[in-house]
């Protein structure tokens, strides 16, 4: 079915699960929502006995079906991965004891350059989209390679399968980069973003599903030439743009080696007018208080990404101080620097980061809350990728970009295939939540929608249909 194709209206019945803010959580336990034939959400109701009362008060919902949550569990909306490296896939949890400069030579620029083998391309990145699909990730940041024919069958493939995505073709020309593996020059650079730019608004007009992405890797990888170039090409065509900030102190310091005349590695950027409101900046670990307030100032968002910190050793990015400052951030599990294509894994892992900080600090302020994680994996990633009045919560008008989750029963025959969460049938829904959060796992995701389109389900869900 064409991700544009109109689906059946449908009533979501059960337990749902939503942030309301970035301090509280919505959990209703006997929810309704229902879904129109363009995916949009027509009406939420929040205390449901009945369903045929429901459809009773209006008749248009009369041949509505319904899907209803088999056992323990509750609907959530979809994760929004806010920076990942989709060709990185088959290098995923291999990382040593590198950290990114050697890490980016030893394994990155070797895998990255066999993409230029479309049937490989197309393995792994089919492979990729349906495995992130599986973890709940309804919308995804795509950086893909320098190579345009497999950076448009990413498209390709998102839009085939559903996900919104967001798909870049990396510019990097400098000779940080294999001679195997760069742009030839910075007018090739150009001229093959604004070719794969063209191709994904071919495939995807109005933008619904897939859109294209400005991606220059990050400034040691571009010459100064190249990034003002990319700056214009950005304006002329009001893309988004996406690039790494400051994730580790040795690249800290080649930006200032390499741009001896710019203030800052954020002023790098600033400088060639690649920050602005679309502007997706992926770690942002050692900013000083000037950058970040330079960042806020053009409006750029933030990526946290923990379990790629952690994996390759660059540091624990102060989310706290972030978020206070008023920064829209949202989660990325940047594989393969992170080991986890999970969102979910990423929560927690953004979990663990701030208490590891709270302990060095020795305050408990550093500490993001369940709820505070859960809201970066959600709301806070839609409005990372502007996409904050369509997804990442349950609301009249919004998308229904959704995953519904099923918790295992102990006593239940199923409850050990059914994931790794026990639940012994006392739990509140906030504990369910709770469960999920720190024990939960793909196997716990057993259907995703987006636009109201299934686009990932389990045996359990298909057998519950
Ligand atoms: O986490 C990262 N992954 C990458 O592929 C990369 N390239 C530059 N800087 C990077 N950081
Ligand atoms: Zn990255």
């Amino acid at each position: 079915m064409a991700a544009s194709a109109s689906i059946w209206k449908t009533i979501y019945l059960g337990s749902f699960v939503h942030s309301q803010t970035l301090t509280e959580l919505e959990i209703c336990r006997q929810g309704a929502i229902g879904v129109d034939e363009n995916g949009v959400i027509d009406f939420v109701e929040k205390n449901i006995s009945n369903i045929s009362e429901l459809k009773s008060k209006d008749s248009s919902w009369q041949d509505a079906k319904t899907v209803k949550i088999p056992g323990n569990g509750f609907f959530f909306p979809g994760f929004i991965d806010t920076h990942t490296h989709a060709p990185q896939h088959p290098n995923t949890g291999l990382f040593g004891k590198t950290t990114l400069l050697d890490w980016l030579q030893t394994y990155t620029f070797p895998m990255e350059s066999s993409f230029k083998d479309l049937d490989r391309a197309d393995r792994i990145y089919q492979n990729f989209v349906a495995r992130t699909l599986s973890h709940g990730t309804t919308t995804c940041a795509y950086y893909a390679t320098i190579h345009v024919p497999a950076t448009n069958l990413l498209a390709n493939i998102c839009l085939k399968r559903g996900q919104r995505a967001l798909v870049g073709r990396v510019c990097m020309n400098s000779d940080l980069s294999p001679e195997y593996y760069r742009d030839e020059s910075v007018e090739s650079s150009v001229r093959d973003s604004k070719t794969s730019i063209d191709y994904i608004r071919s495939i995807d007009p109005a933008g619904d599903i897939v859109k294209p992405i400005i991606t220059p890797r990050f400034a040691p990888s571009c010459t100064a030439e190249c990034l003002t170039a990319i700056g214009q090409l950005a304006a002329q065509e009001d893309t988004f743009i996406q690039t790494h900030i400051s994730e580790n102190k040795n690249e800290v310091a080649l930006v200032q080696e390499l741009f001896p005349t710019s203030k800052s590695y954020t002023d790098v950027y600033d400088t060639h007018s690649l920050l602005t409101p679309k502007t997706i900046l992926a770690h942002a670990v050692h900013l000083s208080p000037e950058e970040r307030r330079t960042i806020l100032e053009r409006g750029s968002k933030i990526s946290h990404c923990p379990a790629s910190n952690t994996a390759i050793t660059s540091g624990c990015s102060p989310i706290r101080t972030l978020i206070n400052e008023g920064h829209t951030i949202g989660l990325g599990t940047d594989i393969s620097g992170g080991f986890h294509p999970s969102i979910l894994d990423n929560v927690r892992q953004a979990i663990w980061v701030s208490r590891h900080l709270s302990i060095q600090i020795q305050s408990d302020a550093a500490k993001l809350s369940t709820e505070e994680a859960l809201y970066l994996a959600t709301r806070g990633g839609a409005a990372v990728v502007g996409l904050e009045d369509k997804v990442g919560g349950f609301e009249v008008g919004k998308e229904f970009d959704a995953q519904m989750i099923v918790l295992g029963e102990v006593g239940d025959e199923g409850g050990i295939e059914a994931g790794p969460v026990d639940v012994f049938g006392w739990e509140n829904g906030q504990e369910m939540v709770e469960k999920w959060v720190y024990a939960g796992d793909d196997r716990n995701t057993v259907a995703v929608w987006v636009r109201g389109r299934l686009v990932h389900a389990t045996r359990k869900f298909k057998g519950a249909e």
